[in-house]
């Protein structure tokens, strides 16, 4: 049994993934992670600010990442874009109670993600799914490497 599901590449667009990726960072609108080490960060639909109390406002809207998350996770309710620096890495933790625990992940670049007792390479444009409960740990990275995450937040925590 695998903890991750493998749901498929992003191919015909990797390229073009890749460059929006690039712009993305260049355009001075990614924070710093407070919990992840050479991180910067950038939320899509809605931006989550989880201390002192979770916070959910109106997060940053972009074209390719409304259509790719209505392909990919039809619920989603946010998207994280994460940048990694070289070294760059997360530390075992499960995510904050606000999200849905399942939740869709398109890696950009190459990574190890570890996830209960397994390891996994991740490749280059491929999508996984998986249980946000479940300790994971993203290993430090060797090359520049990004991540977009979809995720559901739970309605309450929703303002109207
Ligand atoms: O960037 C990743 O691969 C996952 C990071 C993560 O687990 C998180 O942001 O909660
Ligand atoms: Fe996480």
């Amino acid at each position: 049994m695998s903890l991750i599901q493998k749901i498929g590449y992003i191919r015909r667009d990797l390229n073009i993934l890749h460059s929006w990726c690039k712009c993305q960072s260049g355009m001075g609108q990614m924070h710093n992670s407070r919990y992840a080490f050479n991180r910067t960060h950038k939320w899509f639909k809605h931006s989550v600010i989880l201390s002192p109390n979770p916070t959910i406002t109106q997060g940053y809207w972009d074209e390719r990442v409304f259509r790719l998350g209505n392909r990919i996770y039809p619920e989603w309710d946010c998207a994280l874009l994460c940048h990694y620096g070289l070294g760059g890495h997360m530390k075992p933790h499960t995510d904050h109670v606000v999200f849905h625990f399942f939740t869709v992940l398109v890696n950009i670049g190459y990574c190890t993600f570890r996830i209960g007792n397994e390891e996994h390479l991740l490749d280059d444009g491929q999508v996984i799914s998986f249980n946000s409960n479940i300790p994971h740990e993203l290993l430090p990275v060797s090359s520049e490497r990004a991540s977009l995450t979809f995720r559901r937040i739970h309605s309450i925590y929703i303002p109207n």
